[in-house]
């Protein structure tokens, strides 16, 4: 069975000793024991330098949280893929919901930012869901679909990206899809994928679920079909919680 991938999402918290503490904590306990998942943290790009020392040659792997889709250039405050991939990272989250409302991203922008991901050698982890109003309303898989035909990149293959389904009200909020409702989409998505590929993509192509996993719910929502991993949020804060979602 393919390794399920367990990446924190940090978003805009942290500090130097902060990530020390963090980092150390899980490369020690990646030391110690041996995982049928692999792990991976998304820190703030002023924090990637430092983890991607601290993680070089471990089995911790780092990710970007954005990045911009051309390669340099007069684009302040941004940060390349090239810059991420030279840092020592192996992922960027493209098109999470926050860059989404917040940054006024569009799936063309993401498609963009995914493009460039691949092209500097990192996986793209593509995010992808829909708001509370869409889900209530019964345009779920609509949204979804939509979102996955124009945020893959052309570049991508079942190997080079990993989707990430992320229910816009489950994201802090504390409320989780149900298993029934993240084995709806994550299949629907399988199939969308499966066709858009034309061939099985089944555990090539990861589909991450993210919004309010924790320890007490992260089993049922792993086993759940097509689920290969969790994009975790706020539980990726502490290390116990975070180790704790990948290693049942
Ligand atoms: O947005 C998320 C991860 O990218 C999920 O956040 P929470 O786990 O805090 O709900």
């Amino acid at each position: 069975m393919a390794r399920k991938l367990i990446a924190g999402n940090w978003k805009m918290n942290g500090s130097l000793a902060f990530a020390s503490e963090l980092v150390g904590g899980l490369l020690s306990r990646l030391e110690q024991n041996s995982t049928a998942a692999d792990f991976a943290v998304c820190p703030p790009a002023a924090l990637l330098g430092q983890v991607t020392g601290l993680t070089k040659g471990t089995a911790l792997a780092v990710g970007g949280q954005d990045c911009h889709a051309n390669t340099s250039g007069a684009h302040t405050g941004d940060t390349s893929a090239e810059l991420l991939k030279d840092l020592g990272c192996q992922y960027v989250l493209t098109g999470h919901s926050e860059r989404r409302t917040d940054h006024g991203e569009s799936s063309a922008d993401v498609k963009a930012k995914s493009s460039a991901a691949i092209k500097a050698g990192l996986i793209p982890i593509i995010c992808i869901g829909e708001t509370e109003g869409q889900r209530v309303s019964g345009d779920t898989l609509k949204v979804v679909e939509q979102q996955v035909r124009e945020s893959l990149p052309d570049e991508a293959t079942s190997v080079n990206v990993v989707l990430a389904y992320e229910p816009v009200w489950a994201i802090g909020t504390g409320k989780t899809a149900t298993p029934d409702d993240v084995a709806e989409v994550h299949n629907f998505i399988r199939g969308l994928l499966d066709r858009h590929f034309d061939e099985a993509t089944d555990g090539k192509l990861k589909i991450l679920y993210g919004g309010s996993v924790k320890p007490s719910n992260a089993a049922e929502l792993l086993g759940v079909s097509n689920v290969d991993g969790a994009l975790v949020g706020g539980a990726s804060l502490k290390v116990e919680d975070f180790w704790a979602i990948g290693v049942r």
